[in-house]
């Protein structure tokens, strides 16, 4: 028998983005729900419960809603929302992270999947606790450029408005209350004692992310050179499919935020010298960062190739 998949939120930018890369597939059935109804609380609870796995492809508050309707002992979730990335009983969804975490997804039943910004911060920093090169404690400074498509459809219509504010057009800084709706998942998920000072930057175009973290070297434990940090990096992704590390100082000499658009590919890229070093996470905030992210985590979790849909 085939897994039976229903995506709640089917209408918006993450849930049409799994729907595309789910309908090719023949291994398992998607469940859709009538058109008129995809908001009835009652006819949602139905599909809900009827299906082995749901993603939830929703603001918060529906998320939290929809996962209070499951009665199923045997329905799977994958939440793409913000709701409950730190929330007990809930696995992160980031299986690269580590082989614990790759085995808490395979068995879970609630997935939280990564925040966009997030999947960058933590992919260059997670290891490098791991590794002993950033203390837990350490100041740490990252900002993020992303596409309009990270605020969803919301964002997306004001940003291809024809009569929209003509400063569209420029790049804008926000977060700036430095409270980012990702920083709680930052700190939990890399064990940090404090949130990074962190600003995410929002670009004209739609699609694709660069989260850069800071780092002075001689801040750090045993003052390791960029050469050195970027070592670790490639050693830690090493075989991974989805996750990797460029040449030191990148494939190219500028980093184009939308490089990876269209993939599930997270690239970092480790630059600098002795005395600083960033580190760039590159990828598509619908891809790595939300849509693709969450069809790998189904795989895992259905015991499906990890590559499944996402070539
Ligand atoms: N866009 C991105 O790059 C990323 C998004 N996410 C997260 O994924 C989730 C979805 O975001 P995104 O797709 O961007 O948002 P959108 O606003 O594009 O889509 C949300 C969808 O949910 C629907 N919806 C809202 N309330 C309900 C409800 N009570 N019952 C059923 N459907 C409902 C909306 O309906 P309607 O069409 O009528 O508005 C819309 O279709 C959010 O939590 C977001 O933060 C995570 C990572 C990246
Ligand atoms: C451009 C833009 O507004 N992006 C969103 C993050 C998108 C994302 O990752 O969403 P969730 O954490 O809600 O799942 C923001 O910065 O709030």
């Amino acid at each position: 028998m085939k897994p039976v998949i229903f995506i709640d939120g089917r209408e918006g930018t993450t849930g049409l983005q799994i729907y595309d890369r789910l309908t090719p597939r023949q291994d398992i059935e998607l469940l859709l729900i009538d058109e008129e109804k995809r908001k009835d609380p009652a006819e949602r609870k139905k599909c809900l419960n009827a299906a082995d796995l749901v993603f939830l492809c929703l603001p918060d508050e529906a998320a939290r809603e929809a996962v209070a309707m499951i009665d199923n002992p045997n329905t799977r979730v994958i939440d793409a929302s913000t709701a409950h990335r730190t929330a007990p009983g809930w696995d992160y969804g980031f299986p690269e992270l580590s082989p614990h975490h790759r085995a808490r997804i395979v068995c879970s039943k609630r997935v939280a999947n990564p925040g966009c910004h997030a999947s960058g911060f933590i992919a260059s920093v997670y290891p490098l606790v791991q590794l002993g090169l950033i203390p837990p404690d350490h100041p740490l400074c990252a900002y993020s450029l992303t596409g309009y498509s990270g605020g969803g459809k919301k964002l997306i219509a004001e940003y291809q408005d024809p009569h929209r504010d003509p400063r569209h057009a420029s790049a804008r800084i926000y977060g700036t209350n430095l409270h980012h709706k990702h920083l709680p998942e930052m700190v939990h998920v890399c064990g940090l004692a404090a949130p990074p000072v962190f600003h995410p930057i929002l670009g004209d175009y739609i699609q694709g992310m660069a989260t850069t973290v800071l780092l002075r070297n001689d801040t750090l434990p045993g003052r390791p050179t960029a050469q050195e940090i970027h070592q670790a990096l490639s050693s830690y992704y090493a075989g991974q499919t989805f996750v990797s590390v460029a040449p030191f100082g990148g494939d190219e000499p500028v980093i184009y935020s939308d490089t990876l658009v269209g993939t599930n590919q997270l690239r970092l890229i480790v630059c600098g010298h002795e005395a600083q070093t960033t580190v760039t996470a590159l990828f598509d905030n619908l891809g790595k960062g939300a849509s693709g992210a969450a069809v790998q985590n189904m795989n895992l979790m259905l015991g499906f190739a990890e590559t499944a849909g996402l070539e």
